[in-house]
């Protein structure tokens, strides 16, 4: 079962692996005419009802497909106003192919005939709201051409429709103008790669067809995973996310790479919590960061008012870095998770403690293989096996689960999805890295998701945290970044590249796809 924003993430990630939209369109235009086949004898009358996405564009593709049938193509508006290039490409052979076609200037003009069957073509995923002109009235044209829909109760014309009946939302099976609205009632869905939680809900007999999308796009984070993080155009100062970094005392520079990489992928704000003896340093390294020091040498339990204080205003906390492991600062990190509700990356010696802790934050922990020992966890070198390990774990801890390796395994709290991340490369063994995939995925974990904004400020910390970025989506996200700043890192470095090159690269390897 999938949703449509990740089969658009998967889309994307597919093409990354030499599997380009186009490949998919002819796989699953093929699919439709097998489908139009199976339906109708040769000779037959077909009606391919094409709108001007890509979802008309695999009923181009199935039209070549379907030479041995009396196929007609209607496109719904001008040819020129197609709107994606693969669709074009395919529209323009159909008619090197001399397939009869029409153009719908005017929905009143609209005439499907009498065919066997009636491909419905005219909006895939790429709707949204009440149906427009033409594409109202061709919907409503197919319904009354037959199916269970048709006005001639079933005798008419077998509707089949391509990946989603039009006007139907694929996640819900609702008609995406609301309540009532209009929407193709078809009789089959060939729907594609895999089944949609909507199509469930339909009459329809649905067939999924496998358009050739390697198993790698969905199991390997890709560009398809950092869809959805673009901020806002119109977004200000803090609506991106503040990140305030909880750390340092016996180590300085870990929590300055994380808050540092935190700002460079694009937080408004990162504040560094630590000990007052190292505050002057942190704040050394970098003008960027507001150092917020705490009194004494290590974090200790006495930090526990003021840091929930802190933290109680941020998006996301990242907590542990260069802390060290002294059991008053192990107890400090217990008090703060124990109260915390917000959402909070763990990292370093901070792990080791998730485990104990009962708590209703949402935590996205980022260990390495010592650390997830450290925690319980188990791990295996096979990566397959370590995946399923990792999801298990996740799922025994309730946690976010990002854990490092030459494959990262990324795990959601419920256990339920499990994802791997393969860029990098051996040169980021190096000190700091760590903590600069901690900062990434605090910054990303702390963005406000576009489609999700709430911004009443009277909202709770549960309501800002369902706002934001998925967990796992961050954690995810976060992986493949870091890693691709160390590839670009490594290009310039080779395998002397330091924690301080990737953050540099961070924005390119967000922003630059
Ligand atoms: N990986 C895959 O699954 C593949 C899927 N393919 C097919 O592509 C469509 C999705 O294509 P897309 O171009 O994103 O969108 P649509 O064709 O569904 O629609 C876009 C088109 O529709 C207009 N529009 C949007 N809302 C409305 C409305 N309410 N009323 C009228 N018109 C509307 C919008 O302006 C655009 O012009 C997917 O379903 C598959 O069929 C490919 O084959 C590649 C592989
Ligand atoms: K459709």
């Amino acid at each position: 079962m999938i949703s449509s924003e990740r089969m658009a993430a998967v889309d994307a990630n597919a093409a990354a692996l030499g599997v380009p939209s186009k490949q998919l369109m002819e796989s699953s235009g093929n699919a439709v005419a097998r489908a139009v086949r199976s339906a109708s004898d040769p000779g037959d009358a077909v009606a391919l009802v094409c709108g001007r996405g890509n979802n008309g564009g695999d009923a181009f593709v199935a039209a070549r497909f379907l030479a041995d049938r009396d196929v007609t193509v209607h496109l719904l508006g001008r040819p020129e106003s197609i709107g994606t290039a693969i669709a074009r490409e395919n529209w323009e052979a159909l008619h090197a192919a001399e397939i009869p076609s029409e153009t719908v200037a005017d929905s009143a003009d609209f005439d499907l005939g009498s065919p066997a069957v009636v491909v419905d073509a005219v909006l895939g995923t790429g709707v949204s709201g009440t149906l427009r002109e033409p594409a109202r009235t061709a919907v409503e044209e197919i319904n009354a051409s037959g199916g269970r829909g048709g006005e001639s109760g079933g005798d008419g014309a077998i509707v089949i429709a391509v990946d989603v009946p039009s006007g139907v939302d694929a996640d819900t099976g609702e008609p995406t103008g609301g309540d009532g609205a209009v929407a193709v009632d078809a009789d089959r869905v060939v729907t594609f790669h895999d089944a949609k939680p909507g199509l469930e809900r339909l009459e329809a007999d649905v067939t999924v067809a496998d358009i050739g999308i390697p198993a790698a796009a969905e199991r390997y984070t890709g560009p398809g995973d950092l869809l959805g993080l673009g901020r806002s155009p119109d977004s200000h100062k803090g609506e991106n996310g503040e990140v305030l970094v909880v750390g340092g005392g016996p180590y300085t520079g870990a929590p300055s790479l994380s808050a540092r990489a935190a700002l460079r992928a694009g937080a408004d704000l990162a504040r560094v919590a630590c000990p007052a003896s190292v505050a002057d340093e942190i704040q050394g390294y970098s003008a960027d960061l507001i150092v917020r020091p705490l009194p004494g040498e290590s974090l200790g339990p006495d930090h526990f008012d003021r840091v929930a204080e802190l933290a109680a205003d941020q998006d996301v906390v990242v907590i542990g870095p260069g802390m060290g492991n002294a059991e008053a600062s192990l107890e400090f990190v217990r008090r703060f998770l124990a109260d915390f509700s917000g959402r909070a990356v763990v990292d370093a010696d901070a792990l080791r403690v998730v485990p104990e802790v009962e708590t209703d934050a949402e935590l996205i922990c980022t260990p390495h293989q010592g650390e997830l020992r450290g925690m319980g966890g188990e791990t295996a070198a096979d990566p397959n096996e370590r995946a399923e390990l990792v999801r298990a774990f996740a799922a025994e801890v309730g946690h976010t689960l990002l854990v490092k390796g030459r494959y990262d395994v990324i795990a959601s709290d419920d256990g339920e999805t499990v994802r791997q991340n393969r860029t990098g490369n051996p040169g980021m063994t190096v000190g700091g890295t760590g903590d600069v995939l901690a900062g990434t995925v605090g910054a990303l974990a702390a963005q406000t998701d576009p489609r999700t904004a709430q911004t009443d400020p009277r909202t709770t910390q549960t309501d800002r945290n369902a706002a934001r970025t998925d967990p796992f989506q961050a954690a995810a996200a976060g992986a493949y970044v870091n890693g691709l700043a160390g590839d670009a890192a490594a290009e310039a470095n080779g395998h002397g590249l330091v924690a301080t090159d990737l953050i540099d690269r961070l924005p390119d390897a967000l922003y630059d796809e």
